[in-house]
């Protein structure tokens, strides 16, 4: 085990809020206040996806709130944020109201209290050393909660938790998620009261945003002059809850299901087994889970998980633990907003104090001046870091930070760092507002700020600083992918004229010249040390490789304004050529899903530029590949372990035609009748291979089952 659970890093103060040296409250006015703080941040963080506060900041004021009311029950009301689960039903959606109500999950903020809560629940629960009680622990996901609904075993509605009682209908948005099956596989099926049929089935679960993809997300979001979401739960959520559908369709989102609204038509018994069920079905079931029958395993299990979560590409917030058996979790039952038969163990953040002592202006590719936060280097979350954006103007000033400053920093979503905010009681004396620079740092032409935009840019054609990250971008992991290309020999390249665009990584430099560039570092004496022939060879190798990484790649790394890695998907999937987008109408840029007229006059307006069409004329010379080759996707593989027998004739298909179909999902196809043939196609005049099926009781399906299995994917319930 690579971490104690005990040696959890120790918080940090946070920096906003009751200061200690508040002056002393009446407990009925400090609850008030808690209260209308706690809605109005929740209302940032469920309903506009936009929180305020940090998540730590948040429970602590919850918690104030609930340790004022247990020594003041007088001051419980109703409407108290205690009492309820938190979350809004934005009128956007069509309220839906849960046949059984969604909870929120009471927290443990270290090991005393998860322990405390065990030898409560071991005690209610009569746990005896013969017969322990035993409790499922499972990651806990930081998503976004919704409850999916299955009628007849078919995908009817989806809804978010909203208040815990109502919900918001995302049906149409949660189609669009690709893991989601449209229905409830027979194996699952088979433990269900009646087959499934009539039966309406409520499961719940998480979706979630990959790392991965809220790093992209945030990318495209900056190349396009959005605001990057805060942390992919934020992305997860603001993804989601999308007025058209045809926006979440775009965004990466994934799901894990982990309970049900009803488990009585079930034919199981505990959580362990319920997530077996699951699998069964066809959901998306979190790999990372354990039954434990004591302390010692509980612990284990969350230490292990705070040591790994960094390696899941997916954000988890701590681990939360289940009475196993559902009798059990019947015994114990909810208070107004959370089950007793279960904890949420929670991460304590990853929160470090630092010096902020510079706010750097980097000018981007597409000449926007971004503010960077320089601060003295700090370990957070197993890595050091020493900078972060601060996007823009506005944020600076929304985050109130200011240079010397000692600042509160942690990494979003577990990877990107962030400046959290400044500790205002430690602010040094005669510090100032920081300003935006009126002149180019890189070229001194002055900075213009667009009507209506946040970002400043500097617009002179010729700025290096603009041709320095243009070609670093090109070189980038989603853009062509050269590895070994770092910013500081980068830069150097362009100081000593070697490259100014990116087609003279293909038609001017030499590896003989790559090899002689200084690096940025000296030796003891002093001397330049330089790239070097075995890293010159490297590089090379990688920039002659890279003439093949197709047409999405070349347009996001020609870093077009508001042409993001999606977007430039997005076009290459629909154009297939360089030429076909270059001679392309706006009208037609604009049609395609996802894109629009800001994007498409962007693209327009590059294509426009001689210069541009000259650089892209000579990648075409030199070789690099600028068509798309769109690979039909390969149908998912639902029907995997599954062997099927067609006999009789069918109407609408040949027989190894439907065979060959079935297949392309999984399937495999035989020609004779066994115990181990899951299923029996059986057509007109089906002969033999009917009696044998009937026989060895395998079940038999029909032309128009057939017909659903190709539509869905999905074998009906019989
Ligand atoms: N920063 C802010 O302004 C702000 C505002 C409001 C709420 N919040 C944050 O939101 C959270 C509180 O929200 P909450 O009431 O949804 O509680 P919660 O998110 O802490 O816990 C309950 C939720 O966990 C989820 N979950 C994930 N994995 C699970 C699993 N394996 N089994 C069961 N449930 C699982 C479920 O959706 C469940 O509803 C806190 O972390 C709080 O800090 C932050
Ligand atoms: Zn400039």
């Amino acid at each position: 085990m690579a971490q104690n659970a005990n040696d959890l890093p120790e918080q940090a103060t946070l920096f906003e809020g009751a200061a200690p040296s508040a002056p002393a409250k009446s407990p009925r006015t400090r609850a008030a206040e808690l209260n209308r703080l706690l809605n109005t941040y929740a209302y940032q963080y469920y309903a506009l996806d936009d929180p305020q506060v940090t998540d730590a900041e948040f429970d602590r004021l919850l918690r104030e709130l609930q340790a004022i009311e247990e020594v003041h029950p007088e001051l419980v009301t109703p409407d108290s944020y205690t009492q309820r689960v938190g979350g809004y039903v934005s009128e956007q959606f069509e309220p839906v109201r849960h046949a059984q109500r969604m909870y929120s999950i009471d927290d443990a903020m270290n090991l005393e209290e998860l322990d405390e809560w065990l030898a409560r629940t071991d005690e209610a629960l009569g746990s005896t050393p013969e017969h322990p009680v035993a409790y499922t622990c499972e990651l806990k996901i930081d998503g976004l909660g919704v409850a999916l609904t299955y009628r007849d075993a078919q995908f009817v509605r989806a809804a978010t938790r909203g208040d815990g009682t109502t919900g918001e209908n995302v049906t149409a948005n949660v189609l669009t998620i690709g893991d989601i099956p449209h229905a409830l596989a027979r194996a699952g099926l088979a433990r269900v009261a009646d087959g499934g049929l009539g039966q309406s089935v409520e499961v719940r679960g998480e979706v979630y945003m990959p790392k991965h993809s809220f790093v992209r997300l945030n990318e495209d979001a900056d190349a396009a002059g959005r605001e990057p979401f805060a942390n992919p739960r934020n992305a997860a959520a603001g993804s989601l809850r999308q007025k058209d559908p045809k926006v979440t369709a775009h965004r990466d989102l994934e799901t894990f299901i982990y309970a049900v609204a009803d488990e009585a038509p079930l034919a199981v018994t505990t959580q362990w087994q319920f997530l077996q069920w699951l699998r069964d079905c066809g959901f998306n079931v979190n790999p990372n889970a354990a039954r434990c029958t004591s302390a010692r395993e509980v612990h284990e299990f969350c230490a292990n998980a705070l040591a790994h979560r960094e390696d899941l590409d997916y954000d988890i917030d701590g681990v939360v633990v289940k009475v196993d058996s559902f009798d059990g979790q019947a015994a114990l039952g909810f208070t107004a907003r959370a089950p007793r038969w279960a904890i949420a163990f929670k991460f304590p953040p990853e929160e470090k104090r630092t010096v902020l002592r510079e706010i750097r202006v980097q000018v981007g590719r597409t000449g926007v001046l971004t503010p960077v936060a320089e601060f003295d280097p700090v370990l957070v979350a197993g890595s050091t870091i020493a900078r972060a954006t601060l996007h823009n103007i506005d944020e600076v000033r929304r985050k109130n930070v200011r240079v010397g400053d000692t600042i509160v920093v942690h990494k979003a979503g577990d990877v990107i760092p962030e400046v959290v905010g400044p500790v205002l009681e430690l602010r040094p004396e005669g510090s100032v507002d920081w300003e935006m620079p009126s002149a180019c740092p890189s070229c001194g032409s002055p900075v213009i700020r667009e009507e209506g935009e946040v970002a400043y840019r500097c617009v002179s054609i010729d700025c290096p600083a603009q041709a320095t990250e243009r070609l670093i971008h090109w070189g980038s992991r989603n853009a062509m992918d050269i590895d070994g290309l770092g910013d500081e020999i980068v830069s150097r390249m362009v100081e000593q004229g070697l490259l100014t665009d990116v087609a003279d990584f293909y038609d001017k430099l030499t590896e003989e010249a790559l090899s002689e560039v200084s690096c940025g570092r000296q030796t003891v004496d002093g001397d330049d040390i330089v790239v070097g022939k075995t890293i010159a060879s490297k590089v090379m190798a990688q920039v002659n490789e890279s003439r093949g990484r197709g047409l999405a790649r070349v347009l996001f790394g020609l870093g077009i304004r508001h042409v993001g890695a999606n977007v430039a998907r997005a076009l290459a999937t629909h154009f297939r050529s360089m030429q076909a987008l270059m001679t392309a109408a706006p009208e037609d840029i604009a049609a395609i899903d996802g894109v629009g007229p800001k994007i498409a006059a962007s693209v327009h307006e590059f294509f426009s530029v001689k210069k541009n069409v000259a650089v892209v004329e000579r990648l075409r010379e030199a070789g690099v590949v600028l068509e798309e080759e769109v690979e039909e996707p390969d149908a998912p593989q639902t029907l995997a372990g599954l062997t099927f027998v067609l006999t009789g004739t069918l109407q609408n298909y040949k027989r190894t035609e439907a065979a060959k179909l079935l297949e392309a999902m999984g399937a495999k196809c035989t020609g004779s009748v066994s115990k181990k043939t899951s299923y029996v196609i059986a057509g007109e005049a089906a002969g033999s291979k009917l009696t044998k099926a009937e026989q060895l009781g395998v079940p038999v399906l029909d032309e128009s089952a057939l017909e659903q299995i190709l539509t869905t994917g999905q074998v009906p319930a019989l």
